[in-house]
């Protein structure tokens, strides 16, 4: 089957929530010892996951962190802090165990993959999983990033990584990614996709001076007047402007929605894939969690876009999933409320408030 005809079968295989699940779930949780609505965010989380999942007692573990590495061919007009080489580096972080991901991963007990989908160097470890489209993106002020068949072979990558994911036992999915130059390449993403002004989308990545942040700024402008990215059209964008490793979460995104298994987004640049996921198939939205608001300021626009509030504001701005891994336990905590928690009934507490008397 052609990539092409297995994302349209993938897309169009995504179903609408379970809403007479969520309906059980919520007259469940109201049955709760606690008043109506207390645990606040905690309950909706609930009963979004019973949506998601179609069981009133969901299950999310365990958690499955899939993390695509990828270089971008606009590093070179120095938009960011670090190096290119960096990308490569952190892979073998990450293979070693000594990245914040790791150790966030490690504890919540999550399956963790490393992908190379596009790193510029060749890179050879056993754990790594091998499935490089490309040596880095091309540099978009001049060219588009990739051809139309890169960009779907990417994610393709990205659906299959997930599927690996779930048939390995993960029941929740977190999106992450390294690849120097990515805030460049998500913030013309989310500029193309929310309407937002490029100059809104910018932030300082991994710590740009404000005078090296204008000159991002200007260079992004300028690729966008030169590619001309058709705003409603995912695969139009990730071929002109976008980036391997987004791509790969776009298509992670979408298989975990088709499997009814809920998505942790990390920050700015997993949102980015998930704002090209929505544009792919709309009723994705319903399957993605806000696991953090980032320091990057286009992550807000992007969330303000996808109408999603984040569980956590922590003022991380490191990406890998990181905050979508800090944001697990508190899906853990909501399906465990409504598993364990007594009822009015069984605990023999009256239910009933005495305004209503
Ligand atoms: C050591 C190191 C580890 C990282 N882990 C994630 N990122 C994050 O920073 C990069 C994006 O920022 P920019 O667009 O400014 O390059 C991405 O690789 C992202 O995952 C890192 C960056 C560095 C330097
Ligand atoms: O929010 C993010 O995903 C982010 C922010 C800064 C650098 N890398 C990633």
């Amino acid at each position: 089957m052609s990539a092409y005809i297995e994302i349209q079968k993938t897309l169009q295989s995504i179903q609408a929530l379970n809403h007479e699940k969520m309906e059980e779930a919520r007259e469940h949780i109201n049955t709760l010892t606690k008043p109506v609505g207390s645990l606040g965010k905690i309950e909706e989380l609930a009963i979004q996951l019973s949506g998601i999942t179609n069981q009133v007692y969901p299950v999310v573990t365990r958690p499955g962190i899939v993390v695509f590495a990828a270089d971008h061919g606009i590093s070179e007009m120095g938009v960011s802090a670090y190096p290119k080489e960096v990308t490569a580096q952190m892979v073998y972080n990450f293979l070693d165990g000594g990245a914040a991901i790791n150790v966030f991963a490690k504890q919540i007990n999550a399956l963790l993959k490393i992908v190379d989908i596009g790193v510029a160097e060749e890179i050879n470890h056993e754990q790594l999983l091998h499935k490089k489209v490309k040596y880095g993106t091309n540099n978009y002020l001049y060219e588009n990033a990739m051809t139309e068949a890169e960009a779907t072979q990417a994610l393709l990558v990205g659906m299959e990584t997930a599927q690996q994911l779930l048939d390995e036992g993960a029941r929740c999915i977190i999106v992450g990614e390294m690849g120097i130059g990515n805030t460049t390449t998500a913030s013309a993403i989310a500029s193309v996709i929310t309407g937002c002004s490029v100059e809104e989308a910018v932030g300082l990545g991994t710590g740009i001076s404000n005078e090296n942040r204008k000159e991002k700024v200007s260079i992004i402008a300028k690729a966008l007047e030169e590619r001309k990215p058709i705003r409603n059209d995912a695969i139009d964008i990730l071929m002109k402007v976008g980036g391997l490793e987004i791509a790969g979460m776009t298509g992670a995104i979408i298989k975990a929605s088709e499997k009814r298994i809920p998505i942790i987004l990390d920050g700015f640049i997993s949102t980015t894939a998930a704002l090209l996921a929505v544009l792919l198939e709309e009723k994705v939205k319903d399957y993605l969690i806000a696991g953090h608001l980032s320091k990057e300021q286009g992550h807000y626009h992007a969330l303000t876009f996808l109408n999603k509030s984040p569980l956590l504001d922590l003022g991380l701005r490191l990406g890998e999933g990181t905050g979508a891994a800090l944001s697990f336990p508190l899906l853990e905590a909501a399906t465990n409320m409504v598993k364990e928690m007594a009822t009015f009934q069984s605990a023999g507490i009256a239910n009933e408030r005495q305004e209503d008397k």
